[in-house]
């Protein structure tokens, strides 16, 4: 009777075979809870611990240009504090893959470095937390602006637009998703910002629905 192979060589055949059965989590919290344009397996609403939102990094690319650079969020260190998003989970081939695109839009184009949090999904009943990738623009990247007040930063996003659209966009999109997806969370930077914005154009009144499906 043939015996089965021992784990490690049969972990090896599974990668050869590219079925890895180990899963890669990448977090998102900013234009990745909208946007992720990689494929993925599933993914999770949550949040990490140690860390508030923050739009202190530049933009000379995806919404913004070397004359005129946008804000777009990165994450700064905060003993007290949570921010929330969505964990992707990606198999096999869509690991390498998923890596691949986030390293040129993130890292090549965006300033943002990698770094692994531990992600608590919002259906704590049902899910242990989950050990994911992040990207994070620290303040030693060439683009980063480092705070602002809320009226500036609104001001700032107003007249800036790049490759991937307007900054005002951004912004909107990750309200609707904090506003829809995590509609008891508090995230007063984000809030006050839009707030900002709205009353130097109050067109931009909240959509009907949400502009964000996850
Ligand atoms: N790393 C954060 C922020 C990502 C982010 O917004 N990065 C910019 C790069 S500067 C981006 O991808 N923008 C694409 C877009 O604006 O559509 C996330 O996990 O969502």
């Amino acid at each position: 009777m043939k015996r089965d192979p021992p784990p490690a060589e049969r972990q090896a055949q599974e990668e050869d075979a590219g079925e890895q059965k180990t899963p890669l989590w990448i977090f998102g919290y900013g234009s990745l809870v909208w946007r992720p344009d990689f494929e993925f397996s599933s993914r999770k609403v949550g949040f990490i611990r140690g860390y508030s939102r923050r739009f202190w990094q530049g933009d000379t690319f995806h919404r913004g240009n070397e004359k005129m650079p946008g804000r777009v969020v990165t994450l700064q260190e905060d003993y007290d504090a949570c921010t929330w998003g969505v964990a992707y989970e990606v198999r096999g081939e869509q690991i390498a893959a998923s890596l691949q695109y986030l390293n040129m839009r993130e890292a090549v184009l965006g300033g943002y470095d990698t770094k692994l949090v531990k992600f608590h999904p919002q259906d704590k009943e049902a899910d242990e937390p989950i050990l994911a990738l992040v990207y994070i623009a620290t303040p030693q990247n060439p683009t980063y602006l480092g705070p602002a007040s809320e009226e500036d930063i609104a001001a700032q996003i107003i007249v800036s637009s790049g490759r991937s659209g307007h900054n005002i966009e951004y912004l909107l999109r990750l309200a609707d998703f904090m506003r829809y997806f995590c509609p008891k969370v508090e995230d007063e930077h984000l809030f006050s910002i839009e707030e900002a914005l709205i009353s130097i154009l109050p067109c931009l009144c909240q959509a009907e629905n949400p502009s964000v499906e996850v």
